[in-house]
């Protein structure tokens, strides 16, 4: 199958593993696990950066006054959880070139990450899943999938989202006459504030030409469907 790219920054939030009650949904693991391994089958030279709001993110420090810092360290843990519950889910659909790189050295589950030797691994076709985050407090996840496409030299980053099929000019749940984007440039992002990612992750993505592509993953193969350029979705580019 001929995908639009080549190498990709797949961005997965934490939202997208969890179920009605539980942080993770065993469906919804496999559903994004088969169609990854799908895409690696067919050549796609993949990254993942995955993020741990399933299981906590930094703000909720302060219901239990907690400095941000150390709050923020907690999220930063909850996305090894979830690399690893993605990496074990593939390797069990058969799929076992995988590498875990954490932005924390925690040697006894996760690789040592340089980025050149990554490169090399997914001209193999390794499978990088990155978790850690940046290893940075005041942080998210939106901008070490920057950080790790312009790493791995990805021709864009694909941002996942759960529900909502790309950028629109106000909160579509909010309001229903919110006019979607097909188009959009960085800068637009960050002049009109629109929530889609975090301004550093636009910024860095501005400054490095680096185009995103914002998609609905709810849906049956929308991630595969988005590689092949047949799903509706939002283009962030210069
Ligand atoms: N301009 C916008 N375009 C699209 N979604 C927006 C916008 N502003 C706010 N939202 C809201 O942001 C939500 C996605 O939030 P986010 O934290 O990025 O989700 P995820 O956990 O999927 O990454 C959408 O469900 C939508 O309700
Ligand atoms: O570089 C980073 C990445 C993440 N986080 C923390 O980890 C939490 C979970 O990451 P994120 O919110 O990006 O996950 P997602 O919303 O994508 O599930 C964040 O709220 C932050 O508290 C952090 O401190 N630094």
């Amino acid at each position: 199958m001929k995908y639009k790219y080549s190498t990709v920054l797949l961005k997965l939030s934490g939202e997208a593993l969890k179920s009605e009650n539980e942080i993770y949904s065993k469906e919804k693991l496999e559903e994004i696990a088969k169609q990854i391994v799908e895409l690696a089958n067919n050549g796609l030279k993949l990254g993942i950066v995955i993020g741990g709001g399933n299981i906590w993110r930094g703000k909720l420090g302060a219901d239990i006054n907690m400095p941000q810092i150390d709050a923020d360290f907690m999220g930063i843990l909850a996305t090894v959880m979830n690399g690893l519950a993605l990496e074990s889910t593939i390797k069990r659909l058969g799929y076992d070139k995988v590498n875990v790189y954490s932005s924390l050295q925690i040697e006894t589950v996760t690789d040592d990450y340089n980025f050149k030797k990554a490169r090399l691994k997914m001209k193999e076709g390794y499978i990088s899943i990155f978790v850690g985050g940046t290893g940075f407090a005041y942080f998210t996840t939106d901008t070490n999938s920057v950080i790790r496409a312009i790493e791995i030299g990805a021709d864009a980053v694909l941002m996942a989202k759960n529900g909502v099929k790309g950028v629109y000019d106000s909160d579509p749940n909010l309001n229903p006459n919110a006019k979607f984007y097909k188009k959009l440039t960085h800068r637009k992002i960050a002049d009109k504030q629109l929530r889609v990612m975090d301004l550093t992750a636009a910024t860095l993505a501005k400054d490095a030409k680096l185009p995103i592509e914002v998609f609905d993953m709810q849906g049956p193969n929308n991630i595969i469907k988005v590689m092949e350029g047949s799903l509706e979705s939002t283009i962030i580019e210069e």
